[in-house]
């Protein structure tokens, strides 16, 4: 084991920012002392170690905190309001904060503490702090970088997604045909299916074989069984799923940074969290890189200049680079943008449909009248179905698959106050500033008084031009300005693939509760809380995507004519 884990790499800084000036400042005074007296008394020898390091700290935020306020005022802006916890370095405000991530519902716990960012994009990056949390399993793609390094892999993976390939939808075609048969598989034994663990091996054996041409093919693996279902009744074709288990698990290692702050790293003393998984994701991925490099290598160098309508994205990047680390990073940020990201979209959608079967009733017709029961849907079919557009928004205003998100500020500037009238707030340079796309979402003064029900309408009818058209960044589930979402036309038309083959499959959707383990299932006393958290029958919860603990599990009856 290396012992440069995370937190010792902490701590060697911190050393060098508090301990080695406090013990210079020592060295200093004891000469000066040594200068008139060779004796410097015991107590100031003692009272230098031991208070010598907390004074450095405190002069240092003593002193950061004078040259904002100076700065605040010179840009007429007032300073952040602070959350005052009880305990020295606000440790019980950030216990709260890591024990409410983990157990409230997605968002509150931020709604409760922090200030929220509603259009100043420009004047902040990605940042330090958040690629130092997730540099060990992005790397540096385009997910995680800024600047020139991020205009590069945002440059070259562009024009893959430029125009709508045909083969994207045989992808779709033969995964989503998998997907149903193994759904019809286990309802006709007479139980419940966990709908995202399935969509989940969906989008992941879609994604990695038009990524690399290699698709992992989990579909093929052993469902989760129900809760209230003995095992032994189900049958288990397991294989290996070490790929999709690590790739979680080291996302699930960035969240918990992400929750923490600044100080991770004293979590990760004895080791990097994430070196065990990203080790098995980095061994599937190798040989995978390397053939395809090989290919490029050995093709003519005829091929190699003229421009091909690569089928994978990977086919597609050797012609840009051959560098390994380049290619992983690029292929392995691109399936975390658009694996979790349309498995959780087309979750909640699945979950809301059956919360609200007349709203299934009426895209099932949308289906039905523009495709049929059982055609193959096209790109022009899905551009033109008005109704499961709106479906998906809805979904995705009440439920952004990416929930909340962080920011760096690159210079001192200022967001507008919330309260019109008031100077506004001040933000120093290097300020990591966090805001949730979900609370704004669902913000009756933006969405209007009913913002919280799911109705696809609003994006047919006149709360349409009422609220989104004069105002459009107020849904922003694809992010906006340059950063905005690459693949945002594949997820629409990979989403409306799948649902559109579903609802041609099936033509109702119930929840199973009893199917949900007990310890997933919301806690009692959400029945009485306001807002969502009251009416949710999951847990929502998010990594860097937002997620349903212990899954989503539904009974579907299959259509007559299926
Ligand atoms: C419902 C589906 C999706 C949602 C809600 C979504 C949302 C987002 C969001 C919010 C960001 C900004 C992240 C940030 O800057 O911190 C983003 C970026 C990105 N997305 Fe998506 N995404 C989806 C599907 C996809 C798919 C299917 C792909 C590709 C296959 C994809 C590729 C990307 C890429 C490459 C970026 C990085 C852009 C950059 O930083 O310049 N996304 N997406």
């Amino acid at each position: 084991m290396s012992w440069k884990t995370p937190g010792v790499v902490l701590l060697i800084r911190w050393f060098f920012s508090f301990v080695v000036p406090a013990v210079g400042l020592f060295i200093a005074v004891s000469r000066i002392f040594s200068f008139y007296d060779p004796s410097l008394p015991l107590w100031a020898i003692l009272a230098f170690f031991v208070g010598g390091t907390p004074i450095a700290f405190a002069v240092r935020v003593a002193w950061t905190q004078r040259s904002r306020r100076r700065r605040a005022m010179i840009l007429g802006a007032r300073a952040v309001p602070c959350v005052e916890g009880k305990r020295i370095g606000n440790i019980d405000v950030l216990t709260t904060i890591m024990k409410r991530s983990e157990h409230d519902y997605n968002g509150q716990v931020m709604y409760d503490y922090m200030s929220i960012l509603a259009t100043e994009f420009n004047n902040y990056w990605k940042g330090d702090n958040f690629r130092a949390t997730a540099q060990s399993v992005l790397g540096t793609g385009v997910f995680n970088s800024d600047g020139e390094t991020w205009k590069f892999h945002r440059a070259v993976t562009r024009p893959f997604f430029n125009h709508d390939k045909i083969s994207h939808f045989d992808i779709f075609d033969r995964h989503t045909d998998k997907t149903i048969s193994l759904m019809k598989e286990r309802f006709n034994l007479g139980h419940a299916i966990d709908f995202q663990d399935v969509i989940s091996r969906f989008t992941l054996d879609s994604a990695t074989e038009f990524l690399f041409g290699h698709c992992v093919d989990t579909l093929f693996a052993a469902l989760p069984c129900p809760y209230n279902v003995d095992k032994a009744e189900l049958p288990d074709n397991s294989s290996s799923e070490r790929f999709a288990r690590a790739f979680l698990e080291a996302q699930h290692g960035i969240a918990k940074r992400l929750t923490v702050g600044q100080t991770w790293p004293l979590l990760e003393l004895f080791g990097d969290r994430t070196a065990g998984p990203m080790q098995i994701v980095n061994e599937f991925l190798e040989p995978i890189l390397k053939e395809a490099i090989q290919k490029h290598q050995s093709s003519s160098d005829a091929d190699k200049d003229v421009f091909q309508d690569e089928e994978t994205l990977l086919g597609h990047l050797v012609h840009q680079t051959t560098d390994i680390i380049l290619l992983r990073d690029e292929v392995l940020n691109i399936l975390l943008a658009g694996r979790d990201t349309t498995a959780s979209t087309l979750t909640s959608a699945i979950y809301l449909l059956a919360m609200h079967p007349h709203v299934l009733t009426r895209l099932r017709e949308e289906v039905l009248a523009k495709i049929g029961p059982s055609r193959r849907p096209t790109y022009d079919d899905i551009r033109d179905m008005k109704y499961i557009r709106a479906v998906l928004n809805e979904t995705l205003r009440l439920f952004p698959a990416v929930p909340a998100n962080v920011r760096e500020s690159i210079n001192d500037t200022t967001l507008s106050s919330p309260n019109p009238g008031e100077k506004p707030l001040f933000i120093p340079a290097k300020t990591t500033v966090a805001y949730s796309v979900l609370l704004m979402h669902r913000r009756p003064d933006l969405w209007g008084p009913d913002a919280d029900e799911f109705d696809p309408d609003r994006f047919l009818d006149d709360r349409l031009r009422k609220y989104l058209i004069p105002n459009p960044f107020i849904f922003l589930p694809f992010n906006a300005g340059p950063r905005i979402c690459l693949g945002q036309q594949f997820a629409y038309n990979e989403m409306s693939f799948m649902l559109i083959r579903l609802l041609q499959n099936f033509s109702s959707i119930t929840l199973d509760l009893d199917a949900q383990s007990p310890e997933c299932r919301p806690p009692a006393e959400w029945a009485t809380a306001g807002g969502r958290k009251g009416i949710e029958k999951f847990r929502p919860k998010a990594t860097l995507t937002l997620y349903s603990v212990g899954g989503m599990w539904v009974k579907m009856e299959e259509a007559e004519n299926a």
